[in-house]
């Protein structure tokens, strides 16, 4: 059989951080072009049910697993034997529950004979992830190169960290469900219980939203809790306004073991109970993400910990702030969708409108247009600078009443420092914030750079923090997606080099 791949995008939630915990609000959430390639093929036979998982970029991204079909059950026993039998090896609870519970979904729907055939020669998986997911400060420097993003193409795509998975500094794009994603679809194609074909078309298909409860599922698993989930929801469909599913549907496979019909039965897409809400959205034309990973990472559980107890201990006052935050979310997605719009309506006077705007700080935007139309098209971008504004200082009172860093001080001043820009039209703090990142909205100034390049030199002399940009921009290719191995750079490479 011939060799799968699938990758699946990192995530910005650029607007919804903590709100998207609770289904009655949505976040906006943008998925990057930086994704997570997982790459399955055939064994060589000797071991039927072997599967043995690589993860090239980690000093022990290694796991092996026997698996066996045994009648409505898939056993994934991980393999001990080796030189070092009285050593442990490390476990990769991800990996296996992805593993046992995709091949069991695959038993349900396929057959038994069916799956037996697909693992008859053993498999080879091996996991990537773009080297935007981990930090790449120490690589740039051991190799004299500034933070810059012209530095980081410089680098080899895919770098080993050096490191044991437990102690790679991680930059917040969503390693793990990224990963899951990637893995619990290409599990599913190469068992065939999802098609290429299905999964090539634009519309959500019911493929696409049965990998989509699968991946969900099973990072819920791994992680021990129900979260929003707007970071599989992203690596699954791209860009959207997510509002996430209510935990019942999940309750009753969140035990150690499952059985093989209920599982099909509950990650089925017509089951009613996934009432999670998926709008395809996208960036307007002309504008660029630009991300920076930020020194200091923080600690997102025990952030969201403190917040959730303020809302529950402050109800009203909680009420009060989210309400504002939510509108100006909405004020946020809504301007981004009318510019799309307008450009379709208009793209010469759209085009000439961002090149102009590109040059100016926001203030002089207003008097810079005379006609009407792009009188129109600047109001709306204003709009969309405003909405940026005003989630930023619901955030930061949210952060001060709840006495939780969301946009600490320091992060404040940074991001001040990037929107004084010219062509910068806004930012934040991405997801539940802290010290770890900021995301800017950009116009894209093409060849010239423009704001681009002034952002990038706003960083590289900061002192205050360290900050390092990210490669990725939003992902044109949507959610998670078949590739050709030889298409993606530096893939092959980094599995045959391994
Ligand atoms: N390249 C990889 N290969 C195998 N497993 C990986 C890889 N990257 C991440 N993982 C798995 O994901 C786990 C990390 O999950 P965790 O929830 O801490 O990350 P995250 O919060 O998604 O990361 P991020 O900071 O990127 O948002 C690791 O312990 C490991 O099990
Ligand atoms: C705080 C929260 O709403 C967002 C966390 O996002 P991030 O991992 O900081 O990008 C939690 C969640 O939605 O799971």
């Amino acid at each position: 059989m011939s060799t799968t791949v699938v990758s699946a995008p990192g995530k910005v939630l650029i607007a919804g951080g903590y709100l998207v915990l609770d289904p009655a609000y949505t976040g906006v959430v943008v998925s990057t072009s930086s994704r997570f390639y997982t790459v399955i093929s055939d064994g060589n036979g000797f071991n039927p049910g072997r599967v043995t998982v690589k993860s090239p970029q980690f000093t022990d991204g290694l796991w092996e697993y026997d698996v066996n079909v045994k009648g409505e059950e898939v056993e994934v026993v991980q393999v001990q034997e080796g030189e070092h039998r009285s050593i442990l090896k490390p476990r990769n609870k991800f990996v296996q529950l992805a593993i046992q519970r995709s091949l069991l979904l695959a038993l349900e729907l396929k057959g038994a004979a069916s799956l037996e055939s697909s693992l008859s020669k053993g498999l080879n998986i091996y996991i990537l992830g773009a080297n935007d997911f981990y930090s790449q400060r120490s690589a740039l420097a051991s190799l004299n190169l500034p933070r810059t993003l012209e530095a980081l193409h410089k680098l080899t795509p895919f770098r080993p960290c050096n490191v044991p998975i437990s102690q790679v500094h991680k930059t917040g794009l969503g390693s793990s469900a990224a990963l899951i994603t990637s893995l619990v679809c290409a599990l599913l194609l190469h068992a065939g219980v999802v098609s290429t074909s299905e999964l090539s078309k634009a519309e959500l298909t019911h493929d696409r939203k049965l990998v989509h409860n699968a991946a969900q599922y099973v990072h819920c698993l791994a992680q021990g809790k129900v979260g929003s989930g707007f970071d599989v929801a992203s690596a699954v469909f791209g860009s959207q306004l997510y509002r996430k599913f209510g935990p019942a549907v999940l309750e009753p496979l969140m035990g150690d073991s499952v059985h093989a019909k209920l599982l099909a039965e509950t990650l089925r897409p017509e089951n009613p109970k996934w009432d999670h809400e998926v709008k395809p959205f996208r960036l307007p034309p002309g504008l660029r993400l630009m991300l920076a990973d930020v020194d200091a990472g923080s600690d997102t559980p025990s952030l969201i910990g403190k917040v959730l107890s303020w809302r529950k201990n402050n109800v009203e006052e909680a009420l009060h702030v989210w309400t504002a935050i939510s509108e100006a979310n909405s004020c946020l997605a809504v301007s981004l969708n009318e510019l799309s719009e307008l450009n379709d309506a208009d793209p010469a006077t759209y085009t000439a409108v961002f090149t102009k705007a590109a040059a100016l700080i926001k203030a002089k935007w207003s008097t810079a247009f005379e006609d009407p139309a792009s009188d129109k098209i600047v109001n709306v971008l204003s709009e969309v600078a405003t909405a940026t504004e005003d989630i930023r200082s619901g955030m930061r009172q949210m952060g001060i009443l709840a006495d939780v860093p969301i946009e600490p001080d320091e992060q404040c001043r940074l991001l001040d420092a990037c929107i004084a820009v010219p062509g910068v039209i806004g930012g934040g703090v991405p997801g539940a914030g802290g010290y770890d990142a900021i995301w800017l909205l950009v116009i894209d100034g093409g060849e010239t750079q423009g704001a681009l390049s002034t952002v990038e030199g706003v960083w590289q002399s900061w002192t205050e923090m360290s900050v390092s940009p990210l490669m990725a921009w939003e992902s044109h290719e949507g959610g998670a997606r078949v590739e050709k191995i030889e298409n993606v750079p530096g893939l092959v490479e980094a599995i045959g080099n391994e």
